[in-house]
């Protein structure tokens, strides 16, 4: 089966090739993890500080790459190759602190602690972050001594490609590091195949809920899954409202909306709700939309395919139907490419919003009257992901902090932008309580404790007749 890659912005085809054999890459990767395996993690270590080099070499390159396939503008794709390069230097340190040996003398010898990789990993990867997200499975796995078959987004099968053949020329093996290509199906083969000891999944919550019962009766499985968000962003009692309105622009349109950390809801005290969007308007409106490569950059461009755009459009419909208020539509200049202005869209008292993530450039705003509501709507979802309160008391930073259902949950910063080096996952719907990121290391191996006598020694020391 053949699979065509197009440019998002242009809808120019840029890669074509077959669907890969999952299962032979699989045979192949089974047979390389022992000597991987077995390799020191110094020399692990080495190889993939060679692949951090191959890809600051190749920077600009692979940031165009990114940039054609994603119609990410090139500013932002030249951040993720970055994030692709720091992931080697994070994860060692991870690697170190998370897992490592610890050696304590014990009667006759030692008790000892040490870490070992589970064998062939499945990454599956989406399409919006194509190289620094699966990356950031990728690295710490191999790293702890495991091989992977990564398949990318369908969507983004060049920037796959590209990723894993800086790999080979750093000199990781081929086959310890193996791009499949392809779309569900091949995703579902790597997911049934019992010679898999891992799948590390990146995407949307219903293929994440698909992948947990793939693998239930497989509990020997290690399962990691970072999925969406419907996360919330609240603004309280502050002045500084240019301030609130540019990290409100950051979390809800940076990427066009399609992070799952984005800020899909905008939760506001009613009282200055106005004074807020005379800020948030004029600056949402002040948003360059446009192609990856436009000098002046845009701010964004444009969201994966026509298709995104057309589900985004009825998701945006459908909430209008519902009642919400239009204070900034979604536009779509040119109905053959998936170009879409930044809306906002004023929901406050609707019954039964959907509770979906809507991953495109559409943020909704829900006025309340009190903090108890603001908590209340703020965790009024079945995801979990990233939560900000911008503005408020320490003491309702404190209680925002503690009552807030979510893996991420910051104070006067976007709800994206999360740090590689600390852990990145959610609760609920977002994730399975295997965070990524710096805590990716604890996924990407076993602890096995041992109790080493120097001798044979043994007595029984009592209740023998
Ligand atoms: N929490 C996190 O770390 C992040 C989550 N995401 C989420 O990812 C989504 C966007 O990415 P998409 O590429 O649309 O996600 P997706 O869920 O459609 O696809 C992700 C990957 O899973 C594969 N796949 C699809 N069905 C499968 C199945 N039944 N079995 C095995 N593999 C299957 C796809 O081919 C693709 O490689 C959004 O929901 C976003 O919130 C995106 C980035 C980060
Ligand atoms: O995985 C990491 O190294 C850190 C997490 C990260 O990069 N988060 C970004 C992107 C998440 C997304 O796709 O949607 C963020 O929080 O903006």
């Amino acid at each position: 089966m053949t699979l065509i890659s197009t440019e998002p912005a242009t809808g120019a085809e840029l890669w074509r090739g077959e669907h890969g054999d999952a299962s032979a890459a699989i045979g192949r990767a089974r047979a390389a993890f022992p000597a991987w395996a077995a390799r020191p993690l110094a020399e692990r270590k080495a190889l993939l500080e060679a692949f951090a080099e191959e890809v600051k070499k190749d920077a600009d390159a692979f940031a165009e790459l990114i940039a054609r396939e994603t119609g990410k503008p090139l500013w932002e794709t030249k951040t993720e190759v970055a994030a692709v390069a720091a992931k080697v230097a994070i994860s060692v340190r991870a690697h170190e602190e998370r897992t490592g040996e610890r050696i304590d003398d014990a009667p006759g010898g030692r008790s000892a602690l040490r870490h070992k990789p589970h064998g062939v990993m499945a990454v599956l990867g989406p399409y919006n972050f194509p190289a620094h997200l699966p990356n950031g499975h990728m690295v710490p796995a191999l790293l702890a001594g495991n091989v992977c078959v990564f398949k990318p987004s369908e969507k983004t099968p060049a920037v796959g490609e590209y990723l894993v053949k800086l790999y080979h020329r750093a000199g990781v093996p081929e086959d310890v590091v193996q791009c499949v290509v392809g779309a569900a199906d091949v995703g579902r083969t790597l997911t049934s195949d019992t010679r898999v000891d891992g799948v590390l999944f990146t995407g949307s919550s219903n293929t994440g809920i698909a992948i947990g019962k793939a693998l239930a009766e497989r509990p020997g499985v290690i399962c990691a899954l970072e999925m969406g968000g419907n996360n919330p962003l609240v603004v309280w009692d502050t002045d500084k409202l240019a301030e609130a309105a540019t990290i409100i622009v950051q979390s809800a349109y940076t990427t066009a909306g399609q992070r799952c950390t984005a800020a899909r809801r905008l939760i506001v005290k009613d009282s200055m709700a106005d004074s807020l969007l005379a800020e948030l308007l004029p600056l949402v409106d002040r948003i360059r939309v446009g192609a990856p490569f436009d000098d002046p950059q845009p701010y964004m461009g444009p969201v994966i395919d026509n298709d995104a755009a057309d589900g985004l459009q009825r998701g945006y419909d459908q909430l209008i139907e519902m009642g919400a208020k239009v204070l900034h539509p979604l536009e779509r200049p040119d109905p053959a490419l998936p170009l879409l202005t930044p809306a906002v869209l004023d929901v406050t008292g609707i019954e039964g919003l959907p509770d979906r993530e809507l991953f495109g450039p559409v943020l909704q705003i829900v006025r309340v009257p009190d903090f108890d509501a603001a908590i209340e709507a703020a965790n009024d979802t079945a995801y979990g992901l990233s939560a900000s309160l911008v503005g408020g008391s320490e003491k309702e930073w404190q209680r925002f902090w503690r009552e807030s259902r979510a893996g991420i949950v910051n104070r006067n910063k976007p709800t994206n932008g999360a740090s590689s080096a600390a852990p990145f996952g959610g609760t609920g719907l977002s994730g399975n309580h295997r965070p990524g990121a710096f805590y990716a290391a604890d996924y990407c191996s076993y602890p096995v404790a041992s109790a080493e006598g120097d001798e044979i020694e043994a007595s029984i020391g009592v209740g023998l007749k």
